[in-house]
């Protein structure tokens, strides 16, 4: 009998959904992260994805987070610079994936749970979930890139007074403040996230990928240099037959039939 998957990935009509099933609280360990880095090695490889979704199983979490156990392992200078350069590794791997990818949040998003959920286009919550960073009670502080995604997409006071307190945030509160896209009823985030990822198969998939490159890049740099982007991308995108397709079906009043590609 094979050693049970920590990570499952599906993919069916160009939806991938990454479900974390590491009960009872879906912590982020050794294997966790390797098995996560294997299904977002598929997820580059198979050009048939037009979109992502990603869960943890059960109704309590999302992820609690790194595994604290693994920090009792951590003594020598240079060991926790490892643990977390390998996190960054792979939640900058799903961070960077072309297509637009959705967290559902079927539980509580803490610490390293709050972070991966940070590395997604978007995110959909529980209406009793509840999301923190809270390090700063084990006397640390987010090395998962929570200093960087979330003062970026909430702001940074916003995102210093939760890391600096380490107190949840309900659902409708993320919501306000940004970091939550949608908030759904209980035992609806994966079906929510499945819904609009498969909506996003029948837009056209290259540009979809150009909008998040555009946003993406677009704001690490200057305005100035934002638009050049915008502009080139805009260019790559007008030459897919997607364009001629959407222009078409427009002047002869029909839905589109975009290719994805
Ligand atoms: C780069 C990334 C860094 C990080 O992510 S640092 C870690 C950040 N996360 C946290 O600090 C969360 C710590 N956990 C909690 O605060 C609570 O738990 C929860 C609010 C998540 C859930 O509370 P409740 O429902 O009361 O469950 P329970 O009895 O506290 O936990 C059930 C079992 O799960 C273990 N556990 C919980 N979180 C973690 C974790 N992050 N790493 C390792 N184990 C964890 C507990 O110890 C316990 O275990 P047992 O049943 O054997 O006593």
């Amino acid at each position: 009998m094979g050693e049970k998957k920590l990570v499952n990935l599906t993919v069916d009509d160009g939806v991938a959904i990454i479900i974390i099933d590491n009960p009872p609280l879906n912590v982020l360990n050794k294997e966790v992260v390797a098995c996560l880095n294997s299904c977002l090695e598929e997820i580059e490889k198979d050009k048939t994805i037009v979109s992502v979704v990603v869960t943890g199983t059960g109704e309590r979490a999302f992820m609690a987070g790194a595994d604290i156990k693994e920090f009792l392992e951590l003594n020598a200078p240079g060991e926790a610079a490892e643990l977390s350069n390998n996190n960054h590794w792979v939640f900058s791997r799903l961070a960077d994936l072309p297509q637009p990818t959705i967290a559902a949040l079927n539980g509580l998003a803490y610490g390293g749970g709050c972070e991966l959920t940070l590395c997604c286009d978007l995110r959909v919550a529980e209406e009793d979930v509840k999301i923190a960073l809270p390090e700063i009670n084990l006397g640390l502080f987010p090395g998962g890139g929570g200093t960087q995604r979330l003062s970026r997409l909430i702001g940074s006071s916003r995102a210093k007074e939760m890391m600096f307190f380490g107190e949840p945030l309900g659902a409708q509160e993320a919501l306000k403040l940004g970091l939550v896209n949608k908030v759904v009823s209980k035992g609806e985030a994966l079906n929510k996230s499945v819904e609009l990822a498969k909506k996003l198969t029948t837009k056209a998939g290259k540009a979809l990928q150009a909008i998040k490159q555009a946003v993406d890049q677009g704001t690490e740099q200057s305005i100035a240099n934002g638009l050049t982007l915008e502009i080139k991308l805009f260019d790559n995108v007008f030459q897919t037959e997607d364009v001629k397709e959407g222009v078409n079906a427009f002047l002869e009043k029909r839905g589109a039939n975009f290719k994805h590609r």
